[in-house]
């Protein structure tokens, strides 16, 4: 069996460069344990999510070394395995949409003829759903154990405030997110690797292009490498910064269509590091949030907030089909931005 000699993970030191960062909102997490801490953070939420569509999230339980030993972890099926096991455990997106297993280098054309290089590895919650590669294997109790973590510490009390704030009982986008019910709900690892002047020069330094998440949340761990970018409603690139031990959240497609539009999905994207890190691999770490598959993806008519919002009316009928969730979650949503 593969062995796996834990390291502290020491990534790269945070940018010195002055970068042009967008003001996000800091919720605190801790505050959501009694009916009046929530209350106020909903407020907080909600005005995020429909002015910059991203937050961070701190205090949300997970310790700093816990989140490293995850980072560790996030790069072995990278690191730790061939690229003959890799193409064995390959993902099928385009062909099947399945967000699972590995997405290879070069597999998205960015610009001018050059592809990306970045790999993800993709995890369903439910982690015997598929093989994973050997060194994965020794790691799969506590990768199921994070994913656990995020759904129900960070993704149900985040569902919770997001309720709230269109005055809906707390638990109604929750329970469209059960940890065990059919979804596509995921754990993912990426890594990107620096790129050839060329490439940079005929991709405008674009790595990922613009797009929306299609999910309804992001869970993004926050790490030093500076390069996500967000567009900000008066039409500027705006770079999100690196927060220690903090979450970075941000909306999908899917709650912006069970929000009628009211939290809305905005478009980020992924461009080279400042020249300091330029040398630097970016290990990611995300939990990507779906509803569970039979869920229809309508607005919530019954929200006195959407109400007042459009009262002329979010009908919530016949707007979406049965089980768009599931289908929504199989194409590849990349717009050209
Ligand atoms: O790497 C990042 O910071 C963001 C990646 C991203 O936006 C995505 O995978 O959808
Ligand atoms: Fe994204």
């Amino acid at each position: 069996m593969a062995s796996f000699a834990p390291h502290i993970y020491h990534g790269p030191q945070v940018t010195k460069e002055d970068l042009d960062y967008a003001d996000l909102a800091v919720i605190d997490l801790s505050k959501a344990c009694d009916v009046q801490g929530r209350a106020e953070l909903a407020l907080q939420v909600s005005e995020a999510m429909r002015t910059h569509g991203f937050l961070y999230v701190v205090n949300h339980g997970y310790t700093t070394t816990q989140t490293e030993r995850m980072f560790d972890i996030a790069d072995v099926p990278f690191s730790g395995v061939d690229p003959e096991e890799k193409h064995v455990y390959a993902g099928r997106m385009k062909e099947a949409g399945s967000y699972q297993g590995y997405k290879p280098r070069q597999y998205w054309h960015i610009d001018n003829g050059v592809r990306d290089q970045l790999e993800h590895y993709n995890i369903n919650r439910d982690v015997t759903k598929r093989q994973h590669p050997e060194a994965v294997r020794p790691l799969l109790g506590e990768i199921e154990a994070f994913a656990r973590h995020t759904h129900f510490n960070v993704l149900h009390p985040i569902l919770r405030l997001l309720a709230l704030g269109l005055e809906l009982p707390e638990d109604a986008l929750v329970n469209f997110h059960g940890f065990s019910a059919v979804g596509e709900t995921y754990v993912r690892f990426m890594k990107y690797y620096p790129r050839s002047q060329d490439d940079e020069v005929k991709t405008n330094n674009v790595w990922l292009k613009g797009h929306t998440d299609f999910g309804t949340i992001t869970v993004l761990y926050s790490q030093p490498v500076a390069a996500l970018q967000i567009l900000t409603r008066d039409g500027k690139w705006k770079w999100i910064k690196h927060i220690e031990n903090a979450l970075v959240i941000n909306v999908g497609d899917a709650l912006e269509f069970l929000s009628g539009g009211y939290y809305k999905a905005t478009i980020h994207r992924v461009v080279q590091p400042p020249s300091d890190q330029q040398n630097c691999t970016r290990l990611g770490l995300f939990y990507f949030c779906m509803t569970d598959d039979d869920v229809k993806l309508v607005p919530f008519a019954e929200s006195p907030v959407l109400k007042r919002w459009r009262p002329l009316g979010v009908s919530g009928e016949g707007e979406e089909p049965a089980g768009l969730a599931a289908r929504w979650g199989k194409a590849e949503k990349r717009p050209n931005v």
